[in-house]
């Protein structure tokens, strides 16, 4: 699994903090990521110990955890089907998380009309943003797991957008109609484009800071081509953010 920056310690506590908040019986989206990985291994040991859960993975990666760890699994159309059981919590990583400030804006991605400030998030740096926001948006309660270095009064990383492969150039003329600057991702051990789970292409789009993120979040997914973006606006239930010391949990 992919790993980043920020201590694994931190991570860790994070991710084992959000594991305990989940209850017998639940329905739980597995993230991905260094930090949620944390998370499903701590979940793995409590369901050694007599859990009850079921998973539903946000990837390939964090399905072959689940599995490794005796997670038994869910696909999502089951657990949100009319006949499913639906989510309970999900839990999931963050490439950075914005503390606060910015425009009150909705727009595409937020859920219902709350204003949005703190906890609007850049997601995708492992390209498993698109399965990530269907099950993070699905569920009753969304924890972010992160480390300090996550943490930005503002959020000015480059925003992944995945994109059909056929819609590359195009998305990318739009996006630079948006005022953004697209790079294609490339992959680091084989020649050519990173490939999603999906089987589609990654615009990485730098945008400088992003005072309305609800704003832009809309302006990209209203790009024919784009299939998601990184930008989760109004979704967040929770953070918590292992410190050197513990852990903090914000209320998004
Ligand atoms: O596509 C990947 C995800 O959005 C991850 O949750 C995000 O990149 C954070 O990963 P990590 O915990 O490894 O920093």
């Amino acid at each position: 699994m992919k790993t980043s920056g920020g201590s694994d310690a931190m991570k860790r506590r994070a991710g084992e903090s959000a594991a305990a908040a989940v209850s017998d019986g639940d329905v739980v989206g597995l993230g991905t990521g260094s930090t949620a990985a944390h998370a499903i291994r701590r979940l793995g040991d409590r369901v050694d110990a007599g859990l009850d859960v079921r998973g539903v993975p946000t990837s390939f990666a964090s399905r072959e955890l689940a599995v490794e760890e005796a997670i038994p699994c869910l696909d999502l159309p089951d657990a949100v089907g009319p006949d499913g059981p639906g989510i309970d919590l999900a839990i999931d990583g963050a490439d950075q998380v914005a503390t606060g400030g910015g425009e009150e804006d909705t727009g595409s991605g937020a859920r219902g009309d709350a204003p949005v400030s703190g906890g609007a998030l850049i997601k995708g740096g492992g390209a498993a943003h698109a399965r990530e926001k269907l099950v993070d948006a699905a569920a009753d309660r969304f924890l972010v797991v992160a480390d300090p270095s996550k943490e930005s009064p503002r959020l000015d990383r480059s925003v992944p957008v995945e994109v059909l492969p056929a819609g590359r150039t195009a998305v990318a003329a739009a996006v630079r109609e948006a005022g953004g600057e697209p790079t294609l991702r490339r992959a680091e051990r084989k020649d050519g484009p990173v490939v999603t789970d999906n089987g589609n292409l990654v615009l990485d789009c730098a945008f400088g800071e992003i005072d309305a993120p609800a704003s832009l979040a809309a302006t990209l997914s209203s790009i024919p081509g784009v299939v998601e973006h990184g930008l989760f606006v109004g979704l967040a239930d929770e953070i918590h953010v292992g410190t050197e010391s513990g852990v903090r949990v914000d209320e998004a």
